[in-house]
């Protein structure tokens, strides 16, 4: 098992910071995470001047961040006094001269201001990250915790910004969880980590991860083809689902908010009681009022990882990928699949470029999500599309094949046969 990223905390002598950067030579990672535990929440002084002196000249230039608390930046620029924002700019840019990537500043030892700030410094930007300031004794350890998460979400392929900014807002969410919690006599407690699993969510298994088999056969609504064919949105779902299909998508370009709701709502129910998700295609607000199983969003709709913050960790989020890159981002961001497509020609969805058969070759081979395909898919093309056999490729999307037709159960059920047959052939 190969070590992604490492982490550093408390590193008690210049001894072991030098064994560290010798370790760091012989096995390099994809990155470093300094956490410069020199000073205490409680303000004990815990590295001597020889580790600091190590610290800067050896280990932060191969750092591709450093995470100093106030006073530790204090400490790092030789005790200068650190009381604003201001303070705070100037200390991760003089800090950042001593080699890392990037350095944050963390504020939440600041007196007196209201909101926790945090500066981040890449060498040209800062970037304020704002949170409530949150009264409570528990915060026992919010720094290494902050250090460990970053670690954690850049192992998992994120960006520095958006691994800072998750991490902040899961120290943000553990501390606001356990701020009443009475554990010791110190001035400090501890704050829960695993708040998550106390959260009714959490226990309602809701917070399951998706299920790519779902993605089999992905019945995509069309309120122009209901209209057409004078069928409510919960007929239409209601005959796709009777016809066996395994994942539901409202993409109502035409409804209204309110009559998209009240739709949604009652698809939301429908869906429960057979098992099957139900998303909702672009519209995240929709998808939290009524709450949906998840969104799909497109490459000009809100951006996954924002979704990811809106709709939490249980929901389901697909991305429409047409590109390696695009499928990359889709997974830094913490997206379950991707929609792959137009396969083939479709009307269905204007100015949309026809990919074919390499193009979603090229973007299955890359993905690490599951990926399903669409854009003109019917019951004469599914079984060509299962039989290209890219093990990440669990099924088909389809929108006029299944609801431009007068029988939509039964162009499922046939649809539903013909990809289980290429699949057992494929
Ligand atoms: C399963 C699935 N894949 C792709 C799309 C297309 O979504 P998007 O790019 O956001 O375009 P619109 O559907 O919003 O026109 C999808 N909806 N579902
Ligand atoms: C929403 C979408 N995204 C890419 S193609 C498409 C429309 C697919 O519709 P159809 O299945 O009728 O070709
Ligand atoms: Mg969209």
């Amino acid at each position: 098992m190969s070590v992604d990223v490492v982490k550093t905390g408390m590193l008690p002598s210049a001894g072991v910071v030098k064994v560290l950067c010798e370790s760091l030579r012989k096995f390099p990672v994809k990155a470093l995470v300094v956490d410069p535990v020199m000073v205490s929440t409680s303000g004990d002084t815990l590295s001597g001047p020889s580790t600091l002196a190590t610290y800067r000249d050896e280990l932060f230039s191969v750092a591709d961040i450093v995470t100093p608390n106030v006073k530790e930046a204090s400490k790092l620029l030789g005790d200068v006094s650190l009381h604003t924002i201001s303070d705070m700019r100037n200390a991760a840019e003089s800090i950042y001269k001593l080699g890392p990537k990037y350095v944050l500043v963390k504020g939440g030892d600041m007196p007196d201001s209201s909101d926790a700030i945090d500066v981040l410094f890449d060498g040209k930007e800062f970037t304020e990250l704002r949170g409530p300031r949150i009264k409570t004794r528990n915060t026992h350890g919010t720094g290494c915790t902050l250090a460990s998460c970053i670690a954690a979400e850049l192992a998992k392929g994120a960006t520095m910004l958006h691994a800072v900014q998750v991490a902040k807002k899961f120290v943000e969410s553990a501390l606001y969880h356990s701020k009443d919690l009475v554990i010791g006599n110190g001035p400090q407690g501890p704050f829960d980590h695993l708040f998550e699993l106390k959260s009714p969510l959490y226990k309602m298994g809701s917070l399951q991860k998706f299920n790519p088999d779902n993605l089999f056969l992905y019945a995509v609504t069309d309120s122009g083809m209901n209209k057409k064919w004078d069928r409510s949105i919960k007929d239409a779902v209601k005959a796709a689902i009777e016809g066996g299909a395994t994942i539901v998508q409202l993409r109502e370009k035409d409804a209204d908010t309110r009559e998209f709701l009240e739709a949604a709502k009652a698809c939301v129910q429908i869906c429960k009681s057979s098992g099957v998700p139900l998303l909702i295609n672009d519209r995240i607000d929709v998808a939290l009022a009524c709450n949906a199983d998840g969104v799909h969003v497109g490459q000009s709709d809100m951006p996954a990882w924002e979704v990811r913050e809106l709709l939490g960790p249980g929901k389901i989020i697909g991305v429409s990928c047409k590109t390696l890159d695009q499928a990359e981002q889709a997974w830094k961001d913490g997206a379950d699949y991707i929609g792959c497509g137009g396969v083939f020609p479709t009307t269905t969805k204007k100015n949309n470029p026809t990919l074919g058969f390499e193009g979603l070759r090229t973007v299955c081979l890359a993905s690490k999500l599951p990926v399903v395909a669409i854009g003109g898919i019917n019951a004469g093309n599914a079984g060509s599309v299962m039989e290209l056999g890219f093990p990440n490729l669990k099924g088909v999307a389809v929108v006029s094949a299944l609801f431009d037709q007068e029988c939509v159960a039964i162009e499922t059920r046939n649809l539903r046969s013909i990809l289980k047959n290429a699949c057992s052939r494929s």
